[in-house]
């Protein structure tokens, strides 16, 4: 996989920063926020994936001889390229934990650094964090939608090119269970399994003879496709006859594989079949467009699958192209910084901020976050950003802080994660969701209200601004 190095970035970036630098505001403090305005997929929330590629990755994030060379051409400046020889990415990140849920208009991460370092970095940093959320919340919503069945990504193929590397990083971070693709099962330490296309079906005469030869090599987690000629009268029998004789060989056919027609009908009609044989072990995969919705229609079917392989809907996000987070300025030398939009819902939030995970005193989130000012400790009632009569008293809520430093001046604070760990934690912050926030229709609105002084300093700024 590639290295992100620093020009892994839009020309915009590398422009703004050799302006920075000529007119020496380089090294004056910035803060941004990352945070994004809508839930995918018309969703109640989101699984914010990517950080841990972000942190891996910025240590590479420099420039190389033959990249500055390449920016002598684009009319940068001599002096300004030999400053960035020693560019590094030295600042410091806040972070909510890789795996959690997190909402609509709440800092999600924030950094702080120079100005020059911390504009530099965001379109890696965005391209990194908005897709893998993108892709770990429709998985999540297919682990939801299904939590007993094996989920494997079978995506890479329909991935939009190398996206499909870290598409299956972030499915496993969503709940999924393995992958086909095997660099990054390598890369990440995901389960890899698979079964066999239909051109190896395909390329034999007989379908029974191709079956013998996959069982006979590949024994083991052996998945037959059933569906290449005709599911019930030809690839199921000849699948039956196969796994008879495994069994006189002492092995055991894992499963077989449906990819076309009605999936509902023929799974029962074939598991019907398999436990008449006897083969009740063996497994039901099914695939073919399959999204959350499908699965959800099977299910209501009672369908006996047991192993949903989903390519296209996941690793491209479908019908969502795009998480749009952003990243703004809300800090600088100091001071507060805010952009004005005629759409209220897009004027940017000042300050460095936190944000808490408002529960009950026994555990359960009660559907709401806090953004305060970062060292506001004392706030017992949170605002509606925009709306001045809606607001709730939160004295008696337990209130976590879920942006941590993930790294301090350059240097990461803690070892790096297993995906395991990642997506364990992931699994545990989405079962204290409330399950009002997981439909798939008008799913309820997770509130996130800001603290009264947030608030005001806000309405200052705005106002300071709207008399420009
Ligand atoms: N029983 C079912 N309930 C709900 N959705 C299903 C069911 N069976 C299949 N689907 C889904 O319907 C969509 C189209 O299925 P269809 O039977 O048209 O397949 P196809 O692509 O036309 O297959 P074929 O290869 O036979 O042409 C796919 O997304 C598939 O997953
Ligand atoms: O439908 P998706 O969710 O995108 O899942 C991936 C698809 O890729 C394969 O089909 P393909 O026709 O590429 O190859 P095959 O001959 O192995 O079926 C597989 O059989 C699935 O149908
Ligand atoms: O292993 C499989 O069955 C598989 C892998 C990729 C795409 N479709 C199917």
């Amino acid at each position: 996989m590639p290295n992100y190095t620093a020009t892994y970035t839009d020309l915009y970036q590398l422009s703004m920063a050799q302006v920075y630098f000529n007119e020496n505001h380089h090294s004056q403090k910035a803060v941004f926020d990352y945070y994004f305005r809508k839930n995918p997929y018309q969703g109640g929330y989101t699984v914010f994936a990517g950080l841990e590629t972000l942190l891996e990755n910025l240590n590479d994030f420099q420039f190389s001889k033959e990249e500055l060379d390449y920016l002598a051409g684009q009319h940068f400046e001599a002096k300004f390229l030999s400053y960035l020889k020693d560019f590094r990415f030295r600042g410091s990140i806040y972070s909510v934990l890789e795996g959690d849920v997190v909402f609509p208009n709440q800092p999600i991460l924030r950094v702080e650094g120079s100005l020059l370092e911390a504009q530099l970095i965001e379109t890696f940093l965005l391209n990194m964090l908005n897709f893998q959320s993108l892709i770990a919340t429709k998985a999540r919503r297919m682990r939801y939608i299904a939590p007993d069945g094996v989920l494997l990504d079978f995506g890479l193929r329909r991935a939009h090119g190398p996206g499909g590397y870290y598409a299956s990083r972030a499915a496993f971070i969503g709940g999924f269970n393995g992958t086909s693709n095997v660099i990054a099962a390598k890369q990440f330490d995901i389960p890899v399994s698979g079964t066999m296309a239909h051109s190896f079906v395909q390329s034999y005469d007989d379908e029974l003879q191709a079956f013998r030869d996959f069982a006979q090599n590949r024994p083991k987690n052996c998945v037959l496709l059933v569906d290449t000629y005709n599911t019930l009268k030809s690839g199921l029998p000849h699948a039956i006859t196969v796994a008879k004789e495994m069994e006189e060989r002492g092995e055991k056919l894992m499963g077989i594989r449906l990819d076309s027609g009605d999936l509902a009908y023929f799974a029962k009609e074939c598991r019907k079949r398999l436990d008449e044989a006897g083969l009740s072990y063996v497994k039901i995969a099914v695939s073919n467009q399959l999204d959350e919705y499908v699965i959800k229609s099977l299910q209501e079917q009672e369908a006996p699958i047991d192993i949903y392989g989903v390519g296209t809907n996941l690793v491209v996000g479908k019908p969502d192209a795009a998480l749009g987070g952003v990243y703004k300025l809300v800090a600088y030398n100091e001071e507060p910084r805010i952009k004005i939009s005629e759409n209220i819902a897009k004027i940017t939030m000042p300050y460095s901020k936190q944000v808490y995970r408002l529960s009950l005193a026994d555990g359960p989130w009660i559907g709401a976050d806090a953004v305060a000012l970062f060292d506001e400790t004392e706030f017992d009632s949170i605002y509606h950003p925009f709306d001045q009569y809606k607001s709730m008293k939160i004295e008696h809520l337990e209130k976590e802080a879920l942006l941590q430093p993930v790294m301090l001046n350059g240097e990461r604070c803690h070892a790096p994660k297993s995906l395991q760990a990642i997506a364990d934690y992931s699994a545990k912050r989405f079962a204290q969701l409330p399950l009002e926030y997981k439909r798939f229709s008008n799913a309820h609105h997770y509130k996130v209200g800001i603290s009264k002084k947030l608030r005001d300093e806000r309405d200052a700024l705005i106002k300071q601004y709207k008399t420009i």
